[in-house]
């Protein structure tokens, strides 16, 4: 214990000895913080002041949150030998609290998913089968740019140190535990014992020698230095240990009362004493409000909740945010990212903490001896009209089991087909982009082939462009079907030309795409076409683990009427079972009962082949959400309300980043209207489809926000949500309950049905185009020639016209053409034929046009009458 207290004395005496100045440049110096959390690099300008610091963040991996949020804490308890080696001079990681010393505002850069998480590769939801999911993207992670860190606390307690200690020596108030455990040094000056206990002799210094020995009820480690930084979880943070310092001031003051201002000073303390210690004391009360040294916030916080939690007001905060280039009223929220920043400028370390951890559950590592072959998944996709549907059809036709089971084939969003060799292949039945870019978005690669339908009479078409750029994205094999071979124009050759544009070479031309020319319509070439997927899949070594417990993705969800909820599950690895329980996206439920592709009742279902289930619990899953059977029933309710519960603070989230610049131009510009709409529809996936055509009407004048777009009947809390927010709700295949319809009649909410997608869109689009500002036209009605100027006391100037074409009336607009340039332009204050006042005069007659507040005209000028017409704009020339 001696030993120890002497090395701590060693190092903070040089600390405590240094004076002001040097501590206040002390602060600004932070302890080197962990490298991989962040890296500083400084630019010496030369100029100390100008000294400017360029902070880099360094994003930490989801399944590194764990460690690093531990990491943070340890690097808060950096020794005082660590801090005073990095204000000596050694390589430190220098982060500066001021404004002055941000080279930028921002030093994230955002990654651009849908948990509108920044570069932090953590705000994205990791699977546990390694794929990312934006859903749940709170992110996993601590952000630690290093801003007041070990030794920008420990300068500033020891500051306090200093002057706690000037009038403690004046005290008779008790000593405080807590505060004895943060600041036992040493050098510390005496101090009155808690009542009863030892007594100390005051010293007549400050600082002067005294004889008492360090104060550490819990062993000798002074972690002073640490600031709050270094507290262990659940220890208080230094905003705690302020707190104390009023209450040591208060005893101090109570002390000085009850001893009388005579016998205070009569220990040969001046009067300047006396006011320096309330100088001290008032010091001490404004400190009482310190900012802590960390706090911990979740990936987003309100101005005014951070505010609280820095003991700061929150338009000091605004303030700041607005020197910084962020504009955002009380209630406006920022996010994990802007809040670090914002905090590192009062020297308070953030930390962020996740539900994340809590909403993810922990998967088996396979056995290379379970592994065993499974089928291949494939997704159809190519260009409107080139025969996605029925090649999915010819192909569902050559499935032996649905011809042997009288052909009957459920619905449900995927299928198996198995060939006569006993193989089998599984189809996702729903071609077309949008079911794929909606699964990727939730980051499940599903598909392990795509094959792309090409018409071989019309060839590469945009939307086969954009399939071969999703399935590249997806990092899935592309086979080419070449469709409509059946017909005379059809051109296989033609099809590999244009394909090998895009790095798709047939084998036939040395290059590894398998083209397979077929007529979905007549059959032809089908099977062969299944038999190149088989070739494919051996190829890739598709493999999985049946023994785990079961996991996939959901590929689709609908409400049944008979059933409930009911969602088509694709596993990947695992075997399901009837009672299992699960959890789906952020719903739970445990299997009632499962159905396959042909509608059949099963009890097991294996990897890669489409079931059916149902035991929802709540709500319904979305197309793409990871599916994952939990050990039981209650890890699954607790996991669904986590994922809800960050769900809920994404949704919340809405953090606006409005910069200075956007701030402006929105200024200059005029506000972007907003057309909200709330989905509902019969199956999830057709609700997805819908709503990414819908947001793609938005553009810059109006926006298209869809609220939320789910499967199910449409509902009172559906109507309730639009009357709040003001949005139209589109129903697709689904009616309002009749309490529903009640309620959006007493709200005046409009609820648009649907049956045709079309329609949806069409009528959406006319009513964004009803949105926009009409275009402005002029349109010549008529000219008129001054042949003489009469001037006149009474009007002024009247132009005596001859009307060369077409007709001026008393409402019309004038353009004063001289030469052929527009001199002016202006309204007609008179017009008269002879000398009656007349609404109009057409071409070939005279008249005396008087114009208002206009006087400059000659003979010979052309007078130009026109009318303003408003264009309805039409929503693709208003892009
Ligand atoms: N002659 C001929 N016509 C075909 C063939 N395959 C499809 N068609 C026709 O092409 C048209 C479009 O076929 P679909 O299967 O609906 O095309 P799709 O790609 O699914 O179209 P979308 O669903 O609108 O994207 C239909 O009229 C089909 O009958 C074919 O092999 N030969």
């Amino acid at each position: 214990m001696t030993s120890e207290s002497e090395k701590d004395k060693k190092e903070e005496a040089p600390l405590i000895k240094k004076d002001k100045r040097k501590q206040e440049t002390e602060s600004k110096i932070d302890a080197p913080s962990t490298k991989e959390d962040m890296q500083v690099a400084t630019t010496n300008t030369g100029n100390k002041d100008a000294k400017k610091k360029r902070i880099v963040v360094v994003s930490k991996k989801p399944t590194e949150y764990s460690k690093s949020h531990k990491n943070t804490n340890s690097q808060s308890t950096t020794t005082p030998t660590q801090a005073a080696s990095s204000s000596s001079g050694k390589p430190s990681s220098p982060s500066s609290s001021s404004i002055q010393s941000l080279d930028r505002p921002r030093v994230h850069k955002k990654a651009g998913n849908l948990a509108g998480g920044s570069n932090h590769t953590t705000s994205t939801y990791s699977s546990p089968t390694g794929r990312t999911s934006p859903s749940y993207g709170s992110g996993n992670r601590t952000t630690t740019i290093n801003s007041s860190s070990s030794y920008g606390s420990r300068s500033t307690t020891t500051q306090r140190y200093e002057q706690t200690s000037s009038y403690a020596n004046h005290t008779n108030s008790h000593a405080p535990s807590y505060r004895s455990r943060h600041e036992g040094g040493s050098d510390r000056p005496q101090r009155p014992h808690s009542g009863g206990g030892q007594q100390y002799p005051r010293s007549s210094h400050p600082q002067g020698n005294n004889s008492r020995p360090p104060y550490r009820p819990h062993g000798g480690h002074n972690s002073s230095g640490a600031g709050a930084g270094g507290r262990t979880p659940g220890q208080k943070p230094a905003m705690v240990a302020e707190t104390i310092d009023l209450t040591r001031s208060a005893g101090a003051a109570k002390w000085a009362a009850s001893r009388g201002k005579k016998n205070y000073q009569g220990k040969g303390q001046s009067q300047s004493d006396s006011e320096k210690f309330f100088q001290q004391k008032r010091k001490i009360i404004n400190t009482t409000q310190a900012v802590p040294s960390t706090i911990d916030i979740m990936e987003s916080i309100t101005v005014s909740d951070l505010a609280k939690k820095m003991n700061l007001k929150a338009s000091d905060l605004i303030t700041k945010l607005m020197s910084l280039g962020v504009m955002v009223t009380i209630n406006g929220q920022i996010d994990s990212d802007t809040a670090t920043i914002l905090a590192e400028e009062y020297k308070c370390k953030v930390n962020v903490v996740s539900l994340y951890d809590e909403t993810v559950i922990e998967t088996e590592k396979d056995n290379p001896e379970d592994l065993v072959t499974r089928n291949p998944i494939v997704t159809i996709m190519g260009h409107v009209d080139h025969g996605k549907t029925k090649t999915l059809d010819a192909i569902r036709s050559a499935d032996v089991v649905s011809r042997e089971a009288g052909g009957i084939t459920q619905h449900i969003g995927a299928y198996q087909v198995t060939l006569p060799s006993g193989q089998q292949i599984t189809f996702l039945d729903t071609p077309g982009h949008e079911a794929f870019s909606a699964m990727r978005e939730r980051g499940a690669s599903v598909t392990d082939i795509v094959v792309l339908v090409v018409s071989g009479v019309e060839g590469v078409m945009p939307q086969t462009r954009e399939a071969i750029k999703q399935a590249k994205e997806a990092a899935a094999p592309i086979i080419v079907a070449v469709n409509k071979m059946d017909l005379p124009d059809a051109s296989m050759e033609r099809i590999q030309q244009q394909l090998s544009e895009f790095e798709l070479i047939p084998e036939s031309w040395g290059g590894s795409t398998i083209f397979a020319p077929i007529s979905a319509l007549t059959g032809s070439g089908i099977n062969e076409l299944l038999e190149v997927i088989l070739l494919q899949a051996e190829m890739m070594e598709l493999t999985t683990n049946p023994k785990c417990a079961a996991e996939g993705h959901v590929i689709e969800a609908r409400i049944d009427p008979g059933r409930g909820i009911a969602a088509t599950v694709l596993l990947s690895r695992g075997t399901l079972h009837v009672g299992d329980p699960f959890v789906a996206g952020i719903f739970y439920g445990k299997i009632r009962a499962m159905y396959n592709d042909k509608g059949q009742r099963i009890k097991e279902a294996y990897p890669a082949q489409p079931v059916e289930i149902t035991g929802f619990s709540e709500g319904t899953p979305k197309a793409g959400d990871p599916f994952q059977v939990t050990k039981d029933e209650a890890m699954a309710r607790q996991v669904a309300s986590k994922r809800q519960e960050l769900n809920k603070l994404e949704e919340a989230k809405n953090v606006k980043k409005i910069s200075l610049a956007n701030f402006m131009e929105n200024l200059s510009t005029k506000e972007q209207k907003e057309l909200r709409l709330i989905i509902k529809g019969d199956v999830q996936g057709s609700v997805e489809a819908l709503k990414q055509s819908l947001e793609k009407l938005s553009n810059n004048e109006i926006r298209l926000t869809v609220l939320s777009a789910t499967a199910g009947a449409i509902v009172e809390q559906d109507v309730k949500s639009a009357a709040t927010s003001d949005a139209i709700i589109i129903g697709f295949h689904v009616r309002p309950t009749p309490k529903a319809q009640l309620l959006a009649d007493q709200e005046k909410v409009e609820i648009r049905k649907y049956n045709l997608i079309y329609e949806v869109i069409e009528d959406i689009t006319l009513a964004i185009e009803g949105l926009l500002t009409p275009e402005l036209r002029e349109q010549v009605t008529g000219q008129a020639e001054i042949r003489k100027v009469f001037a006149s006391s009474k009007v002024g100037n009247i132009a005596g016209c001859m009307i060369i074409s077409g007709v001026i009336t008393r409402k019309s607009r004038i353009h004063v053409i001289r030469d052929s340039v527009v001199m002016g332009d202006c309204t007609i204050a008179g017009l008269k034929r002879e000398k009656d006042d007349v609404k109009e005069v057409r071409e070939g007659f005279e008249c005396g046009i008087t114009l208002q507040g206009y006087s400059d005209i000659k003979m010979g000028d052309i007078l130009e009458a026109y009318d303003i017409h408003e264009i309805k704009r039409r929503l693709n020339s208003s892009k």
